[in-house]
């Protein structure tokens, strides 16, 4: 069988960090410590707050940084009486091309499950984003030793009514909320095992074509000093960074990660 490239992507989530003056200083440095040959090997994502997009957009524009950018979240709905909430549409306009739906922290604090999570889901393939969506479990499901299933029923839910085509589209990120800013991180064998297990159960609702097309993404405690052996296992295709990604030089070398492991 013909070994699949996926190419890697390090997407940073800032959550609620970083103005829109940050973020514009955040991005000029984050390209100014990346060679356009490392950002060609590894695609770079950021994920800031709604409020710093244009200004992320008018400084990747301005300047063609290849840094690409996108929300936190969307609305499952188009337009509308909505108060608060941004819709696909409108971060397609602003040049979005990735949104992240469905975080742990979405799904803790403004209480999401997998019905909403799947019109997100729904919502930002019809506006041409890629939905990073992402699955995980908290640490008693861990200490049950049912984070497979927990994972895998999440990733059925999300992606209910999809396509196969569509699904190649969509980006899993795999994070267990007990390694989110924690410092603890899951081992790389933790990481590949439930990686591992979402691949398998993508070729068993779709097909070996289009699992092997989806990257899933690690998340939870990545720096510069352990991405290099969580990207090192073979189902893991890069990694979803939040508190490291606020620091340029840091989510730079996290980047770079490929000078490293000579993958
Ligand atoms: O979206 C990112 C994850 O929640 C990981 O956050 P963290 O790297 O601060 O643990």
């Amino acid at each position: 069988m013909a070994s699949v490239t996926r190419r890697p992507l390090m997407a940073g989530n800032w959550k609620m960090n970083l103005n829109h003056l940050e973020a514009n200083l955040l991005v000029q440095k984050l390209a100014a410590s990346l060679t356009e040959q490392q950002l060609t090997a590894v695609e770079t994502v950021v994920l800031p707050p709604f409020t710093d997009l244009r200004t992320v957009q008018t400084a990747v524009d301005g300047d063609k940084l290849l840094i690409g950018y996108g929300g936190q979240d969307l609305s499952p709905y188009q337009s509308g009486a909505y108060t608060g909430d941004i819709s696909g549409a409108m971060l397609a306009k602003l040049g979005c091309t990735y949104v992240a739906v469905g975080h742990s922290e979405r799904r803790q604090y403004h209480y999401e499950d997998d019905a909403i999570v799947n019109a997100k889901v729904a919502a930002a393939l019809a506006n041409g984003l890629t939905p990073i969506l992402c699955i995980g479990e908290g640490l008693e499901i861990r200490e049950q030793l049912r984070h497979v299933p927990h994972c895998c029923d999440q990733l059925d839910g999300a992606l209910k009514g999809l396509t196969a085509e569509q699904v190649t589209k969509v980006v899993v990120a795999y994070e267990p909320v007990w390694a989110i800013g924690t410092g603890k991180t899951a081992t790389p064998e933790d990481a590949q095992e439930v990686c591992g297990e979402v691949r398998k159960r993508l070729v068993e609702t779709y097909d070996q074509g289009t699992a092997d097309q989806v990257r899933i993404l690690y998340g939870g405690s990545v720096k510069s000093s352990n991405v290099a052996s969580i990207m090192s296992q073979p189902d893991v295709d890069g990694a979803l960074v939040g508190g490291a990604s606020l620091d340029a030089e840091e989510f730079a070398k996290i980047c770079r990660f490929p000078e490293h492991t000579g993958r």
